[in-house]
């Protein structure tokens, strides 16, 4: 398979005006194979798989929040980057995540061809439903690299996007909490 992708890459090469055969290209095309192949693979996890059975049991129900989660993704419509930070608060009930774990399932989703909108809503209804939580937020700020190298060439807009589940979507409340949270670098 990755030969295969390898093929495609030098064709690609070859039709933007480049010599695949000259000493610096010649090993690219399987590099980017490699490369594309590591930037997809959320494709072949599970969230079954990550998580591990890292779910514990725990009394706590005040809120959560794991903040500034690094994060990279390839945007659907160009396979260019976006770039940026993943926030994730939940309120437990009865079971809490292990850290890391947040990590992993931000990184099993944005391994894959994204628009933000969609990344956000799967990475919460992931945490939703391992944790069974009373309420889950996820907040993405990126910038897209589609729309600062080409395009509009905007290098320095950047967009945020929310999915609230749960309390956080019907009590004012928590949401303003989580906000305050979020914002109060
Ligand atoms: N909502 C959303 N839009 C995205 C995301 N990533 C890229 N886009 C947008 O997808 C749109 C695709 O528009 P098209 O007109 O089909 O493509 P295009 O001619 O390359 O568009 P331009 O970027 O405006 O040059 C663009 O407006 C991109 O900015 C994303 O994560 N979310
Ligand atoms: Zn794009």
């Amino acid at each position: 398979m990755t030969e295969e992708l390898a093929n495609h890459y030098r064709h690609i090469i070859h039709e933007l005006g480049e010599n695949p055969e000259r000493e610096g290209l010649r090993d690219t095309p399987k590099r980017a194979a490699k490369a594309m192949q590591f930037l997809n693979r959320g494709y072949s996890q599970s969230l079954e798989e990550i998580v591990n059975g890292a779910v514990f049991e725990s009394e706590t129900d005040e809120m959560v929040l794991v903040k500034d989660i690094e994060l990279y993704s390839m945007c659907e419509h160009h396979l260019l980057p976006f770039i940026g930070k993943c926030h994730i608060a939940y309120l437990p009930s009865g079971k809490v995540l292990g850290l890391s774990k947040f990590a992993r399932i931000v990184d099993m989703y944005a391994r894959r061809m994204q628009i933000q909108e969609n990344l956000t809503r799967q990475i919460a209804e992931a945490v939703q439903q391992v944790t069974e939580a009373r309420g889950v937020a996820v907040v993405i700020e990126a910038r897209h690299l589609c729309m600062m190298m080409r395009g509009v060439e905007k290098q320095n807009s950047s967009m945020t996007s929310s999915v609230m589940l749960g309390a956080f979507r019907e009590k004012p409340s928590t949401r303003q909490e989580f906000l305050t949270l979020v914002n109060g670098r």
